[in-house]
């Protein structure tokens, strides 16, 4: 998704972080597709485990895509809370996951009109499907805007919108608490 990114930012900088083995393939792939980004360095490869301290302290944003849907409530807290303590006061996370659309309403998603259920029925079958997936494969889960919010506030952060896209996959923008 970076890279997608990086095609229309041309100007924004880039910290692509993974685990070691998998992070090599990475300037294999950017070289080929994106030369002009490596070349003016606006790409870095930084090896990372997401359960320890996050070394990049102020980004303007930390883009999590399909990561948190793989972990349980308590990894998701620690890997939250990593970024949280690099974080400033105008750094956002940015999640990408499906987000579930209860059937009746969430308050926090557009509904569908009546008489469909809120979440417009079989059109949101890839994301349960992929709840089950993702449960019988890596004991994780998607997650509703509700469970998105307790994440949130159990790492000492905030939702501050789930922006909806056309998809069935969200961009979830979480920030720091406003102090008081
Ligand atoms: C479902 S893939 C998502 C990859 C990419 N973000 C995307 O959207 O295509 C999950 C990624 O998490 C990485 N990962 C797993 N455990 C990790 C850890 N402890 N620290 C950092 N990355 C990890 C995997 O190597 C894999 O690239």
């Amino acid at each position: 998704m970076s890279l997608e990114l990086a095609r229309k930012l041309p100007n924004a900088k880039f910290i692509v972080q993974d685990i070691d083995h998998v992070l090599q393939q990475a300037p294999a792939v950017w070289s080929q597709e994106l030369p002009e980004a490596v070349q003016m360095g606006h790409v870095q490869f930084m090896p990372h485990d997401f359960f320890t301290a996050q070394a990049i302290k102020g980004a303007g944003a930390y883009l999590l895509r399909r990561i948190l849907h793989d972990w349980s409530d308590e990894n998701c807290i620690i890997i939250l809370k990593h970024l949280k303590n690099a974080m400033t006061p105008s750094s956002r996370i940015l999640i990408i996951d499906h987000v579930l659309h209860p059937t009746v309403e969430s308050g926090q998603l557009k509904s569908a009109p009546p008489p469909l259920p809120a979440n417009y029925g079989i059109a949101h079958m890839f994301s349960i499907m992929d709840d089950l997936d993702i449960m019988s494969l890596m004991n994780g889960m998607e997650r509703t805007p509700d469970q998105l919010h307790g994440l949130a506030e159990r790492a000492g952060l905030t939702v501050i919108k789930i922006w909806e896209c056309r998809g069935s996959m969200h961009v979830i923008e979480m920030r720091l608490p406003e102090e008081h």
